[in-house]
């Protein structure tokens, strides 16, 4: 047997042994079949088929590619609405052709010029758009087409006479009706409109069609041979679709049926009123309803809270402000919580509303500058939107940051001093706020707030919790030395140390500036002040020196005094001018 210095080292050879023999073997299988290991590309079919033939064919043709292009997929709605036109004219036309006796020698042109108008309208749809359409259906791409609804059986016509019976088959084109309702709805603000005009257009071609039937039933058993059926005065269309609409709405106060035929059919009509108008009916109730949906659900929502805190006996003044914040987000937004509306949706789609609507805000934001794409668009997800009051406290002074902001709409104020009276900056949509605390370790208490910020108006921001950051920031490493970075250099800049110095300026009491360190030589004998050795040091130079003034190194050859006191050092104003001059000339 071989002999085994260190079972450990053996063990890891022989791990790594396996897997390059796994490897060798993946590749060699891999090198005989490349489908067996990568399911992912299909085989190719080797035999030709009939359909493969005809897809070839259609794809030499330029196609609408699923409708990517916002102006492409107008067209074909326009498109869609002029053949749905062609439809509607078929289907209240033709009842009417078939029963009414309105095909006369001299309205018989008109029909035909209209029914080849109609037909090439068809003919365009279904010989040149639909095949170059694209639909997705489960997932797969198909073409659909079908020849049957506009083969022109009009042509018997020269035969048997003219008729509408001959097309009845236009009918079948109802797919294009629904195409173009459903696709209106999808770019229409209000869907609710076209709902209720559709919903109605159904209840009249219901009452378009009683018409008919009555007229057809009253020409069987002999136009004015009783009192139900049609008398044949005025215009016979009109009187039937007044009996129509008498019968089918159950108004009542017609002519009573005497044959078991007329009260079969008047019978009919009734139950056909019952069920059909009521569903019809129902159903415009449902559609007016979804309408107002969003506005009964505030209104029920406002009325709750207000029952609440009136319960709870809450100050009016609090109730007031209450009420305020519900009226402006509702006229703001349209809905309570938008976050609601986008759970429901899947992360593709949220994704795009999100990069669509906020994507460019964020790109511009200073702070996020240098930091992965990516990373912005995760954090977009997790925003949450807020509105807040005029005057609102949005961050206090001292609190622990556990949120930054993003102002969406309106102004924050960061205000300080004595009542917050002093205003330190004015910030504005697209600003963020709230990050210095945020981006602290909560060492040293880096991570309590540095500033008071206040709402200037109603205003809306996003909201971004510390705990969803540090997530993102798990997956991006680089953006999140990019923004501790950042961190470090706005908590020096606009830190307590700086916003204290900033908030005596504003008070006035640094009129001559903070108070400088004592110089190093006055140190040495003690200080200044009345414990120190020395009152104030005057040194006369009569050479060179190198000094540092406006972030420059200046070398200056001069005489010149500097007096070091409590109040720190200064040069004699006559060098300070040389040095200016000099600075001025670029000799540095
Ligand atoms: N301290 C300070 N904060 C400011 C200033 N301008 C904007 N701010 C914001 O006010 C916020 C207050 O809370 P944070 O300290 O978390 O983060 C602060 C900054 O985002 C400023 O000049 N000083």
């Amino acid at each position: 047997p071989p002999v085994v210095y260190s079972r450990c080292v053996d063990d890891s050879l022989r791990e790594v042994v396996k897997k390059l023999r796994e490897r060798t073997n993946m590749y060699k299988e891999r090198a005989i079949d490349p489908y067996a290991t990568s399911p992912e590309i299909s085989p190719p079919v080797s035999k030709w088929t009939p359909v493969m033939f005809c897809q070839l064919v259609i794809s030499k043709f330029p196609s609408f590619p699923s409708f990517q292009s916002n102006t492409q997929y107008r067209r074909y709605i326009a498109w869609l609405t002029v053949v749905s036109v062609a439809f509607n004219y078929n289907i209240w036309f033709t009842p009417v052709r078939l029963v009414f006796p309105i095909h006369t020698p001299v309205t018989i042109p008109f029909w035909i010029i209209v029914d080849i108008i109609v037909d090439i309208v068809n003919v365009i749809d279904v010989v040149l758009w639909q095949p170059r359409l694209q639909f997705v259906k489960g997932g797969d791409i198909i073409k659909e087409r079908s020849l049957t609804n506009i083969i022109p059986f009009d042509l018997l016509g020269v035969l048997f006479g003219f008729s509408a019976v001959f097309r009845l088959n236009r009918l079948l084109r109802i797919e294009s009706f629904f195409e173009f309702s459903d696709r209106l709805e999808s770019i229409m603000a209000k869907a609710y409109i076209w709902r209720v005009g559709r919903t109605t257009g159904y209840l009249l071609f219901m009452l378009h069609l009683n018409a008919c039937f009555y007229y057809m039933a009253s020409e069987y058993l002999g136009i004015n041979s009783s009192k139900w059926v049609y008398n044949g005065q005025g215009t016979a269309y009109l009187r039937c679709y007044y009996f129509a609409v008498r019968s089918l709405i159950n108004i009542g106060g017609l002519p009573e049926p005497g044959s078991v035929f007329e009260i079969c059919f008047q019978m009919t009509n009734f139950f056909v009123g019952v069920f059909v108008f009521s569903s019809l009916i129902g159903q415009m109730r449902d559609v007016i309803g979804a309408a107002t949906q969003g506005q009964t659900y505030f209104r029920a929502s406002m009325d709750g809270c207000v029952a609440y805190m009136n319960m709870f006996y809450i100050p009016d003044l609090v109730q007031n402000r209450v009420r305020t914040w519900y009226n402006y987000t509702w006229d703001a937004q349209g809905m309570l919580d938008e976050s609601e509306l986008l759970e429901t949706m899947p992360l593709v789609m949220r994704t795009a509303i999100g990069v669509d609507i906020n994507f460019a805000t964020f790109d511009k934001i200073a702070l996020f500058q240098g930091c992965d794409k990516q990373m912005l668009v995760d954090m977009l997800l997790r925003l949450k939107s807020i509105i807040y009051l005029p005057g609102d406290f949005v961050v206090k002074k001292g609190d622990i940051g556990k949120e930054m902001y993003i102002i969406k709409g309106g102004e924050v104020q960061v205000v300080g001093g004595p009542d917050n009276s002093i205003v330190f900056v004015t910030l504005k949509a697209g600003c963020v706020f709230g990050e210095i605390s945020l981006l602290q370790s909560a060492k040293d208490g880096g991570n309590r707030r540095t500033a008071n910020v206040k709402a200037h108006g109603f205003v809306n921001l996003f909201v971004l919790d510390k705990k969803d950051l540090v997530e993102i920031l798990v997956h991006y490493p680089n953006s999140q030395k990019v923004l501790a970075k950042k961190g470090r250099k706005l908590m020096k800049a606009k830190g307590p140390a700086a916003a204290k110095a900033e908030e005596d300026k504003k008070k006035g009491l640094a009129l001559f500036g903070p108070k400088p360190p004592t110089p190093k030589l006055a140190r040495v004998f003690g200080g200044f002040g009345k414990g120190g050795f020395l009152e104030k040091l005057k040194v006369q130079f009569s050479n060179s020196i190198l000094f540092f003034s406006h972030n420059r190194f200046i070398w200056q050859k001069a005489t010149y005094t500097i007096e070091i006191s409590d109040r720190g050092s200064c040069f004699s104003p006559t060098f300070l001018q040389a040095a200016q001059a000099k600075e001025n000339t670029g000799n540095k």
